[in-house]
């Protein structure tokens, strides 16, 4: 595959409402686009780097800048052997995952339409549509909450995951679980917010038969994690944490994670996410599909990931309705509870250039 540009594409999309987790709150996503051109086609990939470093050390600004000054060089240099050669071939940059996932994205997009070939199949998928779940973020109050909640449980969400931080944890857990009844699935992301000395607390969550408690400690604690698991009842579920599939396999066997949130953005790329769950599922750990409030492109590859054998549990794969009131794709449709995996070659979905071109922040970088 010889590729003969990689266009980069920044551009914002309001969120329907205010997103607040542990370390903020959005109320729209400024979204960096892959476009690759290649001699056998066009392709698209989504990068999930937020604006501000606050999930990752990654942001916008920093994925365009060591696209530009040192990523985009390797594979425009020469011929390339198509997707699997992409991590390969950044592999002199430490780090910068999510710019690297982006990349990857795009071009496996544009070698799978070429070859006529779904994500999906590409990956092994064994599944025609995915369970969802829906992620709840902190509200200024417990009767707003309990509305957003029953929208979604209305709406047909199989999980609920509530995020949550200290002062606002037991009670919107025990509200929540409330209105959800004894059997519904609920879980929780702390996104780092806590540290051991609230194991105590944290172990009061094991009242609410939660499925998990995601992410509970900074990334780098993974003995915490471990220390936590054993005090406590609630699985431990790592997100941050896991940015590769031997860290994957470390964590799991020093017992911080019993269940891993794959996020093929935070781990380098699709490639790898499929790596990790084959990791996972040899050793019986359950995986689900993260989200990180992907446009129509990112969703059309999560579903399809979230369709291998090991996603047992309901992923944080929402309708586009969740977060925009116009995707850049055909939205994702909620019915009873799933969504259906994209058939079509690459992605499967096809990208309203018009809007990209519509909500650009500014003029796209091209890099030949
Ligand atoms: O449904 C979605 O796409 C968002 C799911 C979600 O809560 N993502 C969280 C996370 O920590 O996993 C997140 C939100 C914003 C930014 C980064 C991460």
């Amino acid at each position: 595959m010889r590729i003969h540009a990689i266009e980069l594409h920044r551009i914002g999309m309001p969120l329907v409402r205010p997103f607040e987790t542990s370390f903020g709150v959005q109320t729209s996503r400024e979204v960096l686009l892959v476009h690759v051109r290649t001699d056998v086609g066009d392709g698209w990939g989504e990068c999930v780097a937020g604006v501000d470093p606050f999930y990752s050390s990654e942001y916008v600004s920093a994925v365009e800048d060591v696209i530009r000054s040192y990523l985009a060089q390797a594979l425009l240099a020469g011929p390339i052997g198509g997707a699997a050669a992409v991590a390969p071939l950044l592999r002199f940059v430490v780090g910068h995952r999510m710019a690297k996932a982006a990349l990857e994205a795009a071009i496996l997009d544009a070698q799978l339409r070429a070859d006529g070939v779904s994500f999906g199949s590409h990956f092994g998928a064994t599944r025609d549509r995915v369970d969802c779940g829906v992620s709840v973020g902190i509200s200024p109050n417990i009767p707003t909450l309990l509305d957003e909640v029953q929208t979604y449980i209305d709406q047909g969400y199989k999980r609920i995951k509530l995020k949550i931080k200290p002062g606002w944890d037991l009670e919107p857990v025990a509200a929540v679980r409330d209105l959800l009844g004894a059997g519904g699935l609920l879980q929780v992301d702390a996104n780092t917010a806590y540290t051991l000395d609230d194991v105590a607390h944290l172990r009061e969550l094991d009242a609410f038969e939660l499925l998990l408690i995601e992410q509970p400690f900074v990334e780098e604690d993974i003995g915490a994690h471990a220390v936590l698991a054993r005090a406590i009842e609630t699985p431990v579920c790592l997100d941050e944490s896991i940015v590769t599939t031997s860290v994957a396999v470390d964590a799991i066997e020093q017992g911080a994670t019993s269940i891993v949130n794959i996020k093929a953005g935070r781990v380098g790329g699709y490639l790898e996410a499929v790596r990790m769950h084959g990791a996972c599922l040899t050793r019986g750990i359950p995986v689900w599909c993260g989200g990180m409030l992907e446009t129509g492109i990112g969703r059309a590859a999560n579903v399809a990931l979230a369709a291998l054998p090991g996603f047992t549990l309901p992923g944080d794969t929402s309708a586009s309705d969740r977060y925009f009131a116009e995707d850049l794709t055909e939205p994702f449709v909620l019915e009873e509870g799933t969504l259906p995996v994209p058939t079509g070659p690459g992605t499967g979905v096809t990208v309203r250039e018009a809007l990209v071109r519509d909500w650009a922040l500014r003029d796209p970088l091209v890099l030949r």
